[in-house]
């Protein structure tokens, strides 16, 4: 039996600090339609894909923040996105800052969305693993203000049935954690959908600068392999307002193979042919929940926050 999704990770070169809403959407939709024509259901783009990567900027003024973030999806300048999904038949996930009203108060998270060929919103994901710091740290190149600007999410790890299989979201950071794909896995996730924006420098630990690009396909390859899942893993790459930001947007199979890698840092597409039933060659098998999970010995995980000391 095989079940073939045809995907395509769309990765987008550098966005300008003032670069249009519209100018990238253009962008997008550019892809999406070369997607169409390589015949893919499903096209995936990176993590905050509507605007520069922001939170390396330490800003106050609220209201320069907010220029960042959606207000509605779709709203006046990400519609097309959906009318061209309509209109092509194709699915999307796209990562953006998203501003919502809930409870009475403000909430801001980093947020994405998996939207059918219908052009549907069928799943939305709220980044769980927010890296980085709070306050300003004028000691660094650059700053990384995830923590300052959004919340951590609050919707847990979601899949969701949709072009034939069971889809799983993520962002950026959450594809370093093991836990991510476990709790995805166990939630019967086939393929994980994931968008990046990973700076090349890392100034709490410069001497591991070199190891960028390896540490971005060590976790994902093992938490494929060990979840016997598809990883589409799509980055914002390439110089953005002086950053270096790394590429190498790839497709995973469920044996930890990268079946499909990019190979420039600009806008690009690259595709694969899925087959959601290679993930039994491994959830039947080595990574068999059912029969081989001790998860009597796991609870640690689950139950604190940091290490326990060894025994006397
Ligand atoms: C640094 C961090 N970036 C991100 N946008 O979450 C990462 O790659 O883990």
């Amino acid at each position: 039996m095989s079940r073939i999704v045809t995907v395509g990770a769309a990765q987008l070169g550098p966005i300008a600090r003032n670069e249009s809403r519209a100018r990238v959407v253009e962008r997008l939709l550019a892809l999406m339609r070369r997607a169409r024509t390589r015949g893919c259901d499903l096209v995936v783009f990176p993590e905050l894909a509507l605007t520069t990567f922001f939170p390396r900027w330490y800003m106050e003024s609220q209201a320069e923040i907010d220029a960042f973030f959606e207000t509605a999806m779709p709203g006046p300048e990400t519609e097309p996105l959906f009318a061209v999904a309509r209109e092509l038949g194709i699915g999307f996930y796209l990562g953006y800052a998203e501003r919502v009203e809930e409870g009475g108060r403000v909430r801001r998270f980093n947020t994405s969305i998996l939207v059918d060929g219908r052009g549907e919103v069928v799943g939305r994901y709220r980044k769980i693993h927010l890296p980085g710091h709070a306050e300003n740290e004028p000691w660094r190149a650059f700053q990384h203000l995830e923590k300052r600007y959004f919340e951590p999410g609050d919707l847990g790890f979601g899949t969701w049935q949709a072009f034939g299989g069971v889809f799983g979201m993520a962002l950026c950071n959450d594809r370093r954690w093991p836990e991510t794909y476990r709790v995805l896995a166990l939630k019967g996730m086939e393929m994980l959908l994931l968008g990046y924006n990973t700076p090349m420098h890392y100034p709490p630990v410069p001497g591991h600068d070199h190891l960028q690009g390896f540490h971005n396909h060590l976790c994902m390859q093992a938490g494929a392999y060990q979840n016997g899942t598809w990883v589409v893993a799509v980055a914002k790459a390439g110089r953005e307002e002086g950053c270096d930001l790394l590429g190498q947007s790839c497709i995973i199979a469920p044996t930890g193979e990268i079946v499909a890698m990019s190979s420039t840092l600009g806008d690009e597409l690259i595709t694969a042919e899925c087959d959601l039933d290679r993930t039994r060659e491994i959830k039947e098998h080595i990574f068999n929940f059912e029969l081989h999970r001790r998860p009597e010995e796991y609870r640690l995980i689950a139950e604190r926050r940091g290490a326990v000391p060894p025994a006397a």
